[in-house]
């Protein structure tokens, strides 16, 4: 049996352990804040506090399903040490400076830093697309007020009373990433797979009408061009987080262990 570790104990991880207790090989442990009352419950073997510890457990492959913080704080001590690590928090690498030092860690691990689709999709396509020059890409979020209490309340808007799409940020993946980190790690994604941070253009729109939190990806480039636009049900217990991240968690971790892949 294989070794899963998940860093954070909210929405993605609950929702990762549910699907993977139902039949994968892996036996899970979490890492949780030392502050935070959280006990094991079903599927979950073993519940810690201090990454030491964790990493004393000998992980397979560590998923961060917590914060663009813990990235920073935990990734590189992983890597080196063989560990592969599985970001969904993909924002923190807009961080130039700490992109290239968690690759570096990975190369010096002799392991890999994995990244996910995590809400979007389409990226086998974006990233050959990217291979042309001139290749253009962008980005809109399109998320309801619910997804989007706490920035609104930031900026004294009701989220009852937004009743017309409101543009929130127009501009590059980099600064909407880290500018909006539980809401466009997938920004990030998008540039890393594509023409990078600074080449990639953003929109986000607060929409009262979106059915969902909707993602569209458009690319124009010599080799041709695509719109993709998803709508994603928000996860039951965190609107800002699409239900299928967690999945999209899953499906990298399995990919990693499994002699074939598609896609
Ligand atoms: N790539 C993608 O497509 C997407 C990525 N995400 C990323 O996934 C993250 C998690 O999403 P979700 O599960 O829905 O969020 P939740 O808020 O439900 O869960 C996050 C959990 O991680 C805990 N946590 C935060 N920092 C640390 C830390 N340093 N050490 C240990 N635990 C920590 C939080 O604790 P506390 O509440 O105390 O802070 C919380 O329990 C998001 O913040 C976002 O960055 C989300 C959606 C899409
Ligand atoms: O889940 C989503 O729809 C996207 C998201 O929150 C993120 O990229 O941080």
């Amino acid at each position: 049996m294989r070794k899963l570790a998940i860093i954070g104990v909210g929405n993605i991880c609950r929702q990762m352990v549910e699907v993977i207790a139902q039949g994968d090989q892996f036996s899970i442990a979490v890492l949780k804040r030392p502050s935070a009352a959280f006990t094991a419950g079903p599927g979950i073997g073993t519940v810690f506090a201090d990454i030491d510890d964790l990493l004393a457990w000998k992980p397979d492959l560590i998923a961060e399903a917590a914060g663009q913080a813990a990235v920073s704080q935990y990734a590189a001590t992983c890597l080196r040490q063989g560990i592969p690590f599985l970001v969904s928090s993909v924002g923190a690498l807009a961080d130039e400076n700490l992109y290239k030092a968690l690759c570096q860690a990975a190369q010096d691990g002799n392991t890999r830093l994995l990244i996910p689709s995590g809400a979007i999709g389409g990226l086998d396509y974006v990233r050959s697309a990217a291979m042309f020059d001139g290749a253009q890409v962008t980005y809109e979020s399109r998320k309801p007020p619910s997804a989007w209490v706490p920035e609104l309340a930031a900026l004294g808007i009701e989220p009852t009373h937004v009743t017309e799409p409101l543009e929130l940020f127009a501009g590059m993946a980099d600064e909407a990433a880290t500018r909006y980190p539980k809401n466009l790690n997938v920004a990030a994604t998008l540039a890393l797979a594509g023409v990078g941070m600074r080449n990639t253009k953003v929109r986000v729109i607060v929409d009262p009408n979106a059915p969902g939190n909707l993602h569209t990806i458009k690319v124009d480039g010599p080799a041709g061009s695509f719109e993709l636009t998803i709508a994603n049900k928000p996860s039951p217990d965190n609107p800002k987080t699409s239900w299928i991240v967690s999945r999209s968690l899953v499906v990298s971790i399995r990919r990693y262990f499994e002699p074939c892949w598609v896609g």
